[in-house]
């Protein structure tokens, strides 16, 4: 995000257009906690993860007299836009806000999910599925020396996106996560017990948090009672949120905060942006609506074929 941030600031000042940055999403735009951002003071913010403008839900933004408060309060300092980062909830407040009050919005896809309709990457994702990438290959280690099976929870509560793409590129042994039709307990122990039978001596399994099972711990007390095994329970948790961003993020980042105030400038006046295929798009805040992505079931399948 932070990429993003000093794209749109240094685009903007290439434009001669000033930028104020605002604390805490919505939250900073109730409370009018917004400052200048220069090109100056948004140096050295590329390589670090989290944001520098902080983030909070901002539960009074579901009002229509907070949000007709925070359109006049821009009016006053003489903004005309705004840039927002983040996901479905974020374009919905900022749809709003144009809809209701004529302040030019765009949207620059943010959440380590990966889960919006509209674009194939959003900010976050390739640093999270690096960073549970890297600690599965650790645990790695520990499971094939000592023989075990370790249950590794990722990150997503309504999406699979990190557990789908962490299973194909950490060679793990099974993968469960929410959109799944066919992958539940049983499918695990079939899978699990058709591994053993052809030689494998430890099993990496990622769940995604918000399986339908219940997540690693539930899976492993069944495991343990049923089958009375040597198993391991990893959370990766919120490590998965932070750190420093990968050069995809960080392009893509660039990209898109760019992209947006040159959109702007140019009187466009709500959209969010994308990728597809590779390539920057743009989209209508009414996209935001359309079913979201689930994790490809061919990616899901592949993970079985490979962990012959
Ligand atoms: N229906 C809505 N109407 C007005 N504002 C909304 C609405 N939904 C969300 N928002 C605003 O957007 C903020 C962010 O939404 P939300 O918490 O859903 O996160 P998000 O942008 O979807 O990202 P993520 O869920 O990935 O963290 C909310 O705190 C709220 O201020
Ligand atoms: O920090 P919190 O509020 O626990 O949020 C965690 C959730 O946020 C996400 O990382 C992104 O929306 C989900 O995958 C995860 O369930």
């Amino acid at each position: 995000m932070n990429a993003a941030i000093r794209a749109a600031v240094r685009t903007a000042d290439s434009l001669n257009i000033s930028v104020y940055g605002v604390w805490r999403g919505f939250q900073g735009l109730v409370e009018q906690d917004w400052r200048p951002l220069t090109s100056r003071n948004c140096a050295n913010i590329l390589q670090r993860g989290g944001t520098i403008l902080n983030t909070a839900r901002c539960e009074a933004w579901h009002l229509p007299a907070v949000r007709a408060k925070a359109a006049q309060d821009l009016r006053d300092a003489g903004v005309d836009a705004l840039v927002v980062i983040g996901g479905d909830g974020s374009f919905t407040g900022a749809e709003l806000l144009n809809r209701e009050h004529g302040i030019s919005c765009a949207g620059i896809p943010g959440t380590i999910d990966n889960d919006l309709p509209g674009t194939d990457r959003t900010l976050g994702f390739d640093t999270a599925l690096n960073t549970a990438v890297q600690a599965i290959d650790r645990i790695r280690d520990t499971a094939s020396a000592h023989e075990r099976i370790f249950l590794v929870e990722v990150m997503g509560r309504s999406s699979g996106m990190i557990a789908v793409n962490t299973a194909i590129a950490c060679g793990a042994e099974a993968v469960l996560y929410p959109e799944s039709e066919a992958q539940g307990y049983d499918a695990l122990v079939t899978q699990l017990k058709a591994g053993w039978q052809r030689g494998k001596r430890s099993s990496i399994v990622v769940v995604a948090e918000g399986d339908s099972t219940g997540g690693a711990y539930k899976i492993s007390e069944r495991l343990q009672s049923e089958y009375n095994l040597d198993l391991r329970v990893v959370v990766l948790g919120h490590i998965q949120r932070g750190g420093s961003p990968t050069a995809l993020d960080r392009i893509w980042g660039s990209m898109w905060g760019a992209e947006a105030v040159k959109r702007l400038a140019a009187g466009e006046t709500s959209f969010y942006l994308g990728s597809q295929h590779g390539e920057l798009v743009t989209n209508p805040f009414s996209r935001i609506r359309d079913p979201k992505p689930n994790p490809p079931k061919e990616l899901a399948a592949l993970a079985g074929i490979l962990a012959r």
